[in-house]
């Protein structure tokens, strides 16, 4: 694997080497496994059937991401306060939150995730790349409510025993595929709450129409989440007519000026195609720390 991805990886193996080094992981399963139950993450996302489709049937939500650099884009946001933005999006009607914990590459923690999901009662997800099952029992340690799992990133064994030790934790495995063969192979695994990742991760090249692409693909019993590159409401209003109803969204949110605002107008309810756009539609209330979307 000649390619950005494959670079990123290297680097993470022994990176967890190192940390497994310091601390076995036997110790950490214990840890792991007596911790309290996570807050559940994939009910908090729209379940409904995926061929549902149609602008007004189901709402938007958002998975809004904490990241203080990309490799990317270098550096969005090198002061970013977690806990802030946790409870800024958290206002602003986020369904759940994403932590970027690698630290090389975007500047994160598992402090970062502790210190945003303390700040907030939604559930947060551990974005990392995982290539152990250490860092599961690290993420449930460090009271992470689901992982992702990068399809193109780990053999195909291992992906069928990341999601069965996630399973038996009680973590949601978000399971990141960027193609067809590749969300064939998540499927053949096991799982039921996929992203679609817009960005190549050979080429950092984001396109929305990956996703339009393989949204027909989804199983109706499956989560679709669509990842990387959506700027703005166009975005997910051209994401939604088909069908698309779940987002994760990280660099537009670091950067706007008001992050609270920025998730409010992503999920405002949308109008039906050819109808007026309405100035006066009142934004939700979100009770701070709270997701406004009740299932
Ligand atoms: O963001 C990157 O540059 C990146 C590069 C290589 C691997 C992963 C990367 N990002 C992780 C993510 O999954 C995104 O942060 C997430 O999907 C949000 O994307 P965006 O809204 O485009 O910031």
């Amino acid at each position: 694997m000649s390619d950005r991805l494959a670079k990123i990886l290297e680097v993470k193996r022994r990176e967890v080497a190192a940390r497994a080094a310091q601390r076995p992981l036997e110790d950490l399963r214990r840890l792991a496994e007596a911790m309290p139950k996570p807050r559940p993450f994939a009910s908090a996302l729209y379940a409904g059937r995926q061929n549902n489709s149609g602008p007004q049937s189901g709402s938007v939500h958002i998975i809004a991401e904490i990241k203080r650099a990309s490799p990317s884009k270098g550096m969005l946001r090198p002061d970013l306060n977690p806990a802030v933005y946790a409870q800024a999006y958290a206002r602003g009607g986020a369904a759940a939150l994403s932590v970027l914990t690698d630290s090389p590459f975007f500047r994160g923690s598992l402090d970062d995730l502790k210190a945003a999901r303390s700040a907030v009662s939604l559930p947060v997800l551990r974005k990392d790349f995982t290539v152990s099952v250490y860092q599961i029992y690290e993420a449930r340690v460090s009271e992470a409510d689901a992982v992702l799992l990068i399809v193109r990133a780990v053999p195909e064994g291992f992906l069928r025993d990341a999601l069965a030790l996630c399973d038996a934790l009680g973590l949601s495995a978000l399971t990141e595929v960027h193609d067809e063969a590749e969300l064939e192979t998540a499927l053949r695994c096991g799982a039921r709450l996929v992203g679609v990742n817009n960005r190549n991760l050979k080429t950092f090249e984001t396109s929305l129409d990956t996703s339009l692409r393989l949204r027909p693909m989804i199983p109706v019993d499956c989560i679709m989440v669509a990842e990387s590159g959506i700027r703005d409401r166009s975005d997910i209003e051209r994401l939604v007519a088909a069908g698309i109803r779940n987002f994760l969204v990280g660099e537009s949110l670091v950067r706007a000026s008001n992050p609270e605002t920025a998730v409010r107008r992503l999920i405002e309810p949308m109008v039906a195609a050819g109808d007026v756009r309405a100035t006066n539609v009142s934004p939700p209330r979100a009770k701070s720390g709270a997701s406004h979307h009740g299932h």
